[in-house]
Order: C-alpha cells, then sequence, then structure tokens
C-alpha cells in the first residue's frame, strides 16, 4: 500500500526533504527554462539523492504547487508518520547530548506564515520541539513548509489535544513553562534563561489564551520601545528563544 502524498515547493524544504528523508520523496518537478546556477546545483543533488525528476512548465508548477512561489521547483512527498510523541522528543533530545530541553509552544497560530516563520526560528535557536493545540492550529502544509525553509523537516512539530495537560506534563518534567504577553511585568532580560524552558506565545490578536496563561509558570514581556504594543508572534518567538541561546552560550563560555 502507498503512502498518502503532499507536496513540498522552493529550493529549501525540498532540499532539506531529499537530504533528510530521500525514500519519502516520490517526484520532484522542475521547471526546465530555469538553467541558472541553483537550479543546477538542485538538479544535481536531486539526482544524487535518487529522486525521480520531471520536467514541468511554470503553469503546472503552480498548479501542483498551489501557488505561484514555488521557485520553479515541487516536489510529490510521502507524508512522514507522526509516532514520537513529545516525551520521546524530549527524551531523544537528552540521550543525545542536545543540551538542556527548550520547547516552543504556540496558543492559537492558525497562519501558515507565521507558523513557517516560527519553525525556521525554533531551528534557528536549537529548539527541540515545537507544540500546539490540536483544536488552534494550522497543520504543517506546504505553505508552512516552504516558509520554514527546510526547518518544517527538523523541528518536530506536536499537534496535542490538550494544551494546558501538556505543559502540566512539561512542568512534571521540571521544564519551566514561561508564558509572554506584552501586558506582563517582568521583563525577559530579568530571567535566567539557562535551565529546561518551554515559551508559549500566543495568537495574533488575543493573544494566550486565560487557561493557558494561569497554567505558566512565570509571564513574561519583550520590552517595547517605540509605539506599537506586541511583536509578530514568529518575532516575539525569536526574541525569546535567542535570549535563551545567547544566555546559554555566554554561560558555556565562563
Ligand atoms: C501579536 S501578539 C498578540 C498581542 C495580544 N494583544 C496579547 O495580548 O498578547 C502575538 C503573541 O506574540 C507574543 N508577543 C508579542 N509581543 C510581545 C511582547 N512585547 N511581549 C511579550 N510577548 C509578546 C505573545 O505571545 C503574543 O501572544
Amino acid at each position: 500500500m502507498s503512502s498518502p502524498k503532499s507536496v513540498l515547493f522552493g529550493f529549501h524544504a525540498v532540499t532539506v526533504r531529499l537530504k533528510t528523508h530521500p525514500d519519502s520523496v516520490a517526484e520532484v518537478h522542475f521547471d526546465p527554462a530555469r538553467r541558472d546556477q541553483r537550479m543546477r546545483a538542485f538538479i544535481e543533488r536531486a539526482k544524487e539523492g535518487g529522486a525521480k525528476l520531471v520536467e514541468s512548465s511554470d503553469e503546472r508548477l503552480t498548479q501542483l504547487a498551489g501557488s505561484p512561489r514555488h521557485q520553479g521547483v515541487v516536489a510529490r512527498v510521502a507524508t512522514l508518520a507522526q509516532s514520537h510523541s513529545l516525551d520521546d522528543v524530549l527524551d531523544a533530545a537528552e540521550s543525545e547530548g542536545k543540551g538542556p530541553p527548550l520547547v516552543l509552544v504556540l496558543d492559537g497560530v492558525t497562519d501558515p506564515h507565521n507558523l513557517g516563520a516560527c519553525l525556521r526560528v525554533a531551528d534557528g535557536a536549537g529548539a527541540h520541539a515545537v507544540v500546539a493545540p490540536k483544536d488552534r492550529a494550522v497543520g504543517l502544509n506546504a505553505t508552512v513548509a516552504k516558509v520554514a525553509s527546510g526547518a518544517a523537516e527538523t523541528v518536530p512539530y506536536l499537534m496535542v489535544t490538550n494544551l494546558a495537560r501538556t505543559l502540566n506534563e512539561l512542568k512534571e518534567r521540571d521544564i519551566w513553562v514561561v508564558g509572554t504577553s506584552d501586558q506582563a511585568e517582568r521583563s525577559i532580560y530579568d530571567l535566567d534563561l539557562n535551565r529546561p524552558i518551554a515559551f508559549v506565545l500566543g495568537a495574533e490578536g488575543e493573544g494566550m489564551r486565560q487557561l493557558t496563561a494561569k497554567t505558566c509558570d512565570e509571564l513574561v514581556r519583550i520590552p517595547m520601545a517605540g509605539a506599537v504594543e506586541s511583536l509578530n508572534v514568529s518575532v516575539a518567538s525569536g526574541v525569546c528563544l535567542y535570549e535563551v541561546l545567547r544566555q546559554r552560550t555566554t554561560a558555556g563560555r565562563r
């Protein structure tokens, strides 16, 4: 029986899938009219990975991707099974010596561009997982993967049934659960983040749900020096996760 297929588009998203799960790539469609260096290098890599290459027109690629932003590259791929739980992911990170747990929790991020950007920054900062509630989140689709530039393949994205319960489970693992709100009193720059940590961010508009905020150990704000009240959720994720990385890296150098 063949596994369900989905599409990935854009150079980064397809290249990372070829690197991480080459067997899951059924076909790579590309635009033969594009003969630049980037495309030539990409085709070389796809051939090395054993992918079936198919020449397709720009129009056909747009149709396959469901978007004109495919950069001349669309892959039909098998959907990867999400067999692991958050516990499995954190256990694996620990046994691989990846440092204290670092988790990004997104309560209500339904925009694929925002999720893609959050996954990208989570990968960059070395987060071990991104977690979201099943009923208040966007799933991993082709737009998310394109915006994530490959990070949708590298950072486990776990959709959970009950977010408050998951936050309590993180606390039981001695992970400090820190919620973020532009209304919080304490600044993120006053925290010692060199410890197991989960940052919780909320939706554009209404922010975190009340129960989510109540379940957090601490609420912090990112200082805002100008006129606007808050940052985009992916930018705020970047500030939080990179502050953890900065503190942990600095501590490692001492
Ligand atoms: C666009 S903001 C939503 C703003 C919303 N008015 C609120 O009450 O949080 C989306 C998310 O990014 C994070 N965020 C944005 N700006 C922030 C700030 N200055 N301090 C802390 N978190 C912030 C929060 O997690 C927030 O829920």
